[in-house]
């Protein structure tokens, strides 16, 4: 028997799903191109300290943060991997300030596409998962597109995914019809579906942040976690788990197989940041994949989808996952805006804590 005759691989999805579709044959072309780059930096990251690609570089990225060789590697296997293919007409990178412009020796394409080529980098030196998300919006003008073109609001995003590097390789992603997931038969070198229609419960008992922040953050999530935290004995009822492996990538496909939230919100260790994660090639895409299995991805104040981006780099607070964790996010952070929540003190900040706000780090006082 043929075992691999009943198996979808990623390019019969791509054609059973884009059918029909207008410029359903590009976007599928477009997809393969990126699962090949994809199968090129899960080749590099699998190899760790045996490829010499691990380490950081003597670079910073516009954010300021310190490149990692792999970072940089990885965003050049999808450059190389979509520049030549007549499908994108630019693409835009966390690694690069300016989106890059496609060389003229290849046809431009009418798709714009977006990425953190590896999300989750500073695993990357202790083997923890890592991963790659990207974005594709639609560029209709003949011109080479402008900074400006790029921002476009993540409602219009024609497919988002994410490609996770951890014990096996997966590609999970949406072209507007549900979240889907493969995972990479390494020795046939295919995506094969293997996780159709993800579905996110409404309702969960996991949550992930990096509490290390708590100090920072504002009331409604200082409110939210306290809650979790104080389990069946508090407001709850019912005890919490946590999680923070500091890969998004890593907890969105945690909650997209079983639930829960994750939170990178607002805070106030660094005031010129409204958030650690940047809208176009984070929130964004990981937003449109939770939305589409049924969760909600909310900056506590409104609709992650529906924001109208103002940079290309622009951060953003995220709340994401179980969509009734998420509203209860929401409604906390009206409350507080109204002013009429009650007063919350976090145990942090009480009167018999030890620490006191003045003294903490970064406090200036
Ligand atoms: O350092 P922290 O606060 O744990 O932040 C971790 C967060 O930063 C990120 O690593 C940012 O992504 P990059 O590695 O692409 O910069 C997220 O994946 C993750 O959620
Ligand atoms: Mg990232
Ligand atoms: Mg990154």
């Amino acid at each position: 028997m043929n075992m691999q005759s009943g198996r979808t691989t990623l390019s019969k999805f791509l054609i059973e799903q884009l059918r029909g579709r207008d410029d359903g044959a590009d976007l599928g072309a477009l997809l393969v191109d990126v699962a090949a780059a994809v199968k090129a930096i899960a080749a590099m990251t699998a190899k760790g300290a045996l490829g010499g690609v691990l380490g950081a570089l003597d670079a910073r990225n516009v954010q300021g943060e310190t490149q990692k060789k792999l970072d940089v590697l990885a965003n050049d296997a999808i450059i190389q991997g979509c520049e030549w293919g007549g499908l994108v007409a630019g693409m835009a990178s966390e690694e690069l300030e300016a989106p890059y412009a496609i060389p003229a020796e290849f046809k431009r394409g009418k798709f714009l596409l977006v990425f953190d080529p590896l999300d989750g980098s500073s695993n990357t030196d202790v083997n923890v998962s890592v991963g790659t998300i990207f974005s594709v919006l639609r560029h209709e003008p003949e011109a080479a597109p402008a900074e400006a073109d790029f921002l476009q609001p993540g409602s219009r995003q024609v497919a988002a995914g994410y490609a996770i590097y951890g014990p096996a390789t997966m590609l999970v992603l949406t072209v507007g019809a549900g979240t889907h997931g493969f995972t990479l038969d390494r020795e046939v070198g295919n995506f094969i579906l293997t996780h159709p229609q993800l579905a996110i419960p409404e309702d969960s008992s996991e949550f992930a942040i990096n509490t290390s922040n708590e100090r920072f953050w504002e009331p409604p999530v200082q409110r939210y976690v306290c809650e979790c935290k104080a389990g069946r004995s508090g407001e709850r009822g019912r005890d919490f788990n946590m999680r923070w492996i500091a890969s998004m990538v890593a907890e969105v496909h945690r909650i997209l197989m079983r639930g829960g939230v994750f939170l990178y919100p607002k805070d106030t260790k660094d005031p010129g940041k409204p958030g650690r994660l940047r809208l176009l090639y984070e929130a964004n895409p990981v937003a449109l994949l939770i939305e589409q299995a049924g969760g909600y991805a909310s900056t506590g104040r409104g609709r992650i989808l529906e924001l109208e981006p103002g940079a290309l780099h622009q951060r953003v607070p995220v709340m994401l996952g179980s969509r009734n964790e998420v509203a209860r996010l929401e409604r906390y952070h009206a409350e507080h805006d109204r002013g009429d929540d009650q007063p919350f003190v976090s145990p942090l900040f009480n009167e018999r804590s030890l620490y006191r706000p003045e003294m903490a780090l970064g406090s200036g006082k």
